[in-house]
């Protein structure tokens, strides 16, 4: 308020005018020049009263100023000179530092008082102008009646400029009341704007709150979508294919015997001598290994087939390899020709990787969100049964005789020709349809036959999301995969679900079980039976762990599996240790295998089959199948080659590698693997890119440490 004051004190004309002045000047000045006028633009904003004193002069302008009117001054001085001195700063600029509260607070003072506080200032300021230029001629007219004639004059003169001055004080006045008026309009606008653009907000948040109703009533929607027969069918038709090798895995073991006599026949009717034993042994592991050499190819070439001839026309094509390899096995005796059996067997192989590849794929991609875990288990489900089919078919009772194996191995273009008459009629994945191949109406046609219904927009929407999020990745080569820095967390999870499956020993069981019975104290006989309970074990805990999968989730029942396999895997070393010491430890190896792969059936065995197939979206699915695929079939194949070695090194001690693995993949598990049960593929492509994101923002390397919580975005970090 006192700088408002001293500003005006340097621009005061009658200040001016009295430093300027002599002496005796100064005494007429100072009697002529009413001073009140002069002290009321002074303190306009203070002063309560407003009186012109002077001996010539004596002006009472009390009573033309109310109260309230003077009162109303100090908040336009406050607002229009904004204390610095001087100059005045408009109240505009203070609205960045003060923020919103000092912004409504002016708003408010302009808008309420200051108006009309200035225009009332304005009118009261003339009013002053012209009481005293009335009460100065009034003055005027009596001095020049009078007789003090020059000196009259001269204050006459000094009143005239006075009057002038004062009236350009006014004049300046006006102006900055303009100049004040202009800040408020462009306040006011300010403020509009400031007002639209919450606005704005508010109607973006709306619609963001709007869109995640939509989204969350979408997947409501999703998860309610049930098992219609259709659907079943197509399940079954595909799965075929999982039998398939589930069958041709299992059907070398039962005739051994049978196929080695063949081998040496066919060399003595060839070469007219015996082949070494060591040879044919040698010879018989050919026939059991080339068929995992042909899973890997197979398998690696998964990924190209299914974006060629889409899922359904690669499974379709790939059965003529199962007929053909099935053929060529069936009529191996006929032809006299153990090499047709390796190359039987090796075609057989190249079939059965490239179903390893195509059925998961296809199964996780026409099955409701719901029931995507439930019916992913029927992969390994068919695989069991496939292997339970063929051990029972193997026993000498049926087919595994010297006359019968051939036969045995032949069976094997029954799931080839039954998916041939079935899956024609089954609709190519929808997914493929629409986010591979762009045919929207296809796909729409082949989602209504399987959901049976016409309500189909839903999954429509959901794979449209997926493909959104998936744009920045989308036809991804192998190359682009491993490199790639937001696929390669569920890349790496994918082969060590793999690897958990295979190197957690359940081969050695498969592929030796009558064996190790037998050393653990069985009679050939009982460990014959011993191995086709196993199978049956496999089946059912398979089968009771299908509604399982989408109630307590894949990683926590992942968990369960490999924690009873560690554990069982122990109970196996110390029965095979104790053995000789007491006689029904025997007993004890068998129940613990029983269990062991019971472990196996309830996650490991079909958990890594169809998280592969969730963990990608469309575009990097079929490159991450090949790689996954063709490290299971490798492992599969080290863990066949390897096991007899480390049966003859390791003796009772056999299984402790297998035990170290399993605390190991339980372990990987329990830190990195995300659940994905109920999540869409979108939500799943989202858990990962956020973890990148964030792994990017705090620059930390690759390997995080624990976290508690499974579900967590940061649980996935790798
Ligand atoms: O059921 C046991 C079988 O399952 C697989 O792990 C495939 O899932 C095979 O490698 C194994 O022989």
């Amino acid at each position: 308020m006192a700088t408002g004051s001293q500003s005006k004190v340097g621009r005061n004309p009658m200040r001016q005018a009295k430093r300027t002045t002599g002496h005796s000047e100064q005494h007429i000045v100072n009697s002529a020049v009413p001073s009140a006028p002069r002290e009321s633009i002074d303190n306009l904003a203070t002063s309560s009263q407003y009186t012109v004193s002077t001996e010539l002069i004596e002006v009472e302008e009390h009573d033309s100023l109310s109260e309230q009117e003077i009162s109303s001054w100090a908040p336009l001085k406050l607002t229009a000179r904004g204390g610095r001195p001087g100059a005045y700063t408009p109240p505009l600029r203070q609205k960045s530092s003060d923020g919103n509260t000092s912004r409504n607070e002016t708003k408010k003072e302009i808008q309420e008082d200051d108006e009309a506080t200035l225009r009332e200032l304005l009118i009261s300021l003339q009013k002053q102008v012209t009481v005293m230029s009335m009460n100065l001629s009034a003055k005027l007219d009596e001095l020049q009646r009078g007789d003090r004639h020059l000196e009259t004059t001269v204050a006459l003169c000094e009143i005239r400029t006075q009057l002038q001055e004062l009236t350009k004080s006014v004049e300046s006045c006006q102006s900055e009341v303009s100049e004040v008026k202009r800040d408020m309009v462009a306040i006011k606008h300010e403020l509009d704007t400031v007002q639209q653009v919450k606005e704005e907000i508010e109607e973006l948040r709306e619609y963001v709150d709007r869109l995640e109703e939509h989204t969350q009533r979408r997947k409501l929607r999703l998860l309610e979508q049930g098992l219609t027969a259709f659907l079943s069918y197509a399940i079954f038709a595909a799965v075929l294919g999982m039998l398939q090798f589930g069958y041709n895995t299992g059907v070398i073991n039962a005739p051994q015997s049978n196929i080695e006599y063949f081998i040496k026949d066919v060399y003595k009717s060839r070469y007219a001598e015996d082949l070494p034993e060591e040879i044919v042994k040698t010879l018989y592991s050919v026939a059991v290994s080339i068929f995992a050499i042909g899973g890997m190819i197979g398998g690696f070439g998964g990924g190209i087939v299914a974006n060629k001839f889409g899922r359904k026309g690669g499974l379709l094509l790939n059965n003529i390899l199962g007929v053909a390899g099935g053929c060529l096995m069936w009529c191996t005796k006929v032809a006299n020709s153990y090499e047709m059996l390796f190359f039987g067997r090796f075609i057989m192989g190249v079939n059965c990787g490239l179903n390893t590849s195509l059925v998961p794929m296809y199964i996780s991609e026409i099955s409701p969100l719901n029931l995507r875990g439930g019916l992913g288990t029927i992969n390994q489900l068919a695989v069991t049964v496939g292997l339970l089919i063929s051990q029972v078919l193997g026993i000498e009772q049926i087919l595994g005789t010297s006359e019968g194996w051939p036969l045995l191995l032949g069976l094997a273009v029954v799931p080839a020709l039954m998916q041939l008459l079935l899956l024609p009629v089954c609709p190519e994945s929808p997914r493929y349809l629409l986010i591979t191949k762009q045919w929207e109406e296809e796909a729409r046609r082949a989602l209504r036959r399987l959901r049976a219904s016409n309500q189909v927009e839903e999954d429509i929407e959901e794979m449209r999301a997926e493909e959104r999020a998936q744009q920045a990745e989308s036809s991804i080569s192998m190359l682009e995969l491993i490199c790639s820095p937001t696929l390669r967390a569920p890349l790496i999870i994918g082969i060590v679900m793999q690897l958990s499956q295979q190197l957690s020993g359940i081969n050695a069981v498969f592929y030796y079980s009558t064996d190790l019975f037998e050393s653990s104290g069985l009679s050939p006989e009982s460990a014959k039976f011993a191995t086709i309970g196993i199978g049956c074990i496999m089946v059912i805990m398979t089968l009771i762990s299908i509604p399982l999968m989408d109630r307590m989730g894949r990683r926590t029942l992942h968990l369960y599996g490999l924690g009873g396999m560690f554990i069982f895997s122990i109970f196996i070393t110390i029965s095979f240790l104790i053995k000789e010491m007491i006689d029904w430890m025997s007993y004890l190896s068998v129940v613990s295998t029983l269990f062991f792969v019971q472990f196996f059936a309830m996650g490991p065995g079909s958990i890594p089959w169809m998280i592969t197939a969730e963990l990608f979206s469309q575009g990097p699915r079929p490159a991450a199948m090949s790689i996954a695929v063709l490290v299971n079939w490798i492992a599969n194949f080290l863990v066949g080659i390897v096991f007899p070695s480390m049966k003859s090194y390791l003796d009772n001690y056999t299984f402790l590698p297998f035990s170290a693995f399993l605390a190991l993949f339980w372990t990987f598990t329990y830190k990195k693997v995300p659940e994905t049960k109920n999540k869409t593929f979108e939500e799943i492509l989202a858990l990962f890119r956020k973890e990148n994101e964030s792994e990017g923002e705090n620059n930390t390397p690759s390997t995080v440490p624990p976290q508690q919580e499974s579900n967590n975005v940061s649980d996935t970090k790798l």
